[in-house]
């Protein structure tokens, strides 16, 4: 049987009382795929993070996570959410988050394993066993990250992964990302930071009213086209 995709989204319809929020939005991605959703405030990324992470039911249409439909005992284990705001436990150092997440999801790496995985996510072996209160937010979500290879998600869902980071920490960020995508991982981040987009996306989508209305491929378009594009996308 060939692999399900990591995520597959078909007409899908999320209503708020008389307001559609999302009205018959599609799409698929398929391992190693880096999707940016770009999008006004209040155009529906947050709900289509919250269906598919189950949170919230669809009205019609349909959700698959890796072929299980979102929400699911498969499909919850398939997928990683990080928030803007990573939340790791201040007193633990790296080692002993990842440790606590692994167990809890039912692993128990070794300590030399998880230490791997950090360092598979870009946080630096110095700060392993540093407690995480002393955490940039860039090392907190490195530190999710980890946990997400750890849990070997197949999609992981990140919402405006760059806010609030300095350019390095960005661009660290961006590398840890392009590592989980060549291990296989599907990638779908809610952001308006373009130049983070054309560091790590390999494919962007236009959200307007509740559907994707246009994609494009990062590489071919340089920032100023994308400028143009998102402009023009959203003054619609
Ligand atoms: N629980 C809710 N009850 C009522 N309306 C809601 C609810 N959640 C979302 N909406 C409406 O659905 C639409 C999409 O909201 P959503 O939060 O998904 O947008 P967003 O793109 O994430 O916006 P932002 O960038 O401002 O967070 C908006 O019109 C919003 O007002």
């Amino acid at each position: 049987m060939p692999t399900q995709p990591p995520l597959s989204m078909s007409r899908v319809v999320r209503r708020f009382g008389a307001r559609t929020a999302l009205d018959g939005l599609s799409l698929t991605l398929h391992a190693g795929d880096v999707f940016a959703l770009l999008a006004p405030n209040g155009a529906g990324k947050t709900t289509t993070l919250n269906l598919i992470l189950g949170f919230l039911p669809v009205h019609d249409g349909t959700i698959a996570v890796c072929g299980a439909p979102a929400g699911s005992a498969k499909a919850r284990q398939a997928v990683a959410y990080l928030p803007e705001q990573v939340a790791v436990y201040p007193e633990l150092s790296g080692v002993e988050n990842l440790r606590y997440f692994a167990l809890l999801a039912g692993l128990a790496p070794d300590d030399a394993a998880l230490r791997r995985l950090l360092v598979q996510a870009g946080l630096d072996a110095a700060a392993h066993d540093r407690a995480a209160r002393h955490y940039s937010k860039g090392m907190r979500q490195k530190v999710g990250i980890a946990i997400a290879l750890a849990r070997q998600a197949r999609l992981l869902l990140l919402d405006e992964p760059t806010s609030g980071l300095d350019p390095q920490a960005a661009a660290e960020l961006s590398a840890a990302i392009r590592a989980a995508a060549r291990r296989g991982v599907a990638v779908l981040m809610v952001t308006h930071d373009l130049y983070h987009i054309r560091e790590v996306a390999t494919r962007v989508g236009f959200l307007r009213g509740g559907r994707i209305v246009r994609e494009v491929d990062p590489r071919t378009a340089d920032h100023a086209d994308l400028e143009r594009l998102y402009i023009g996308e959203m003054a619609q």
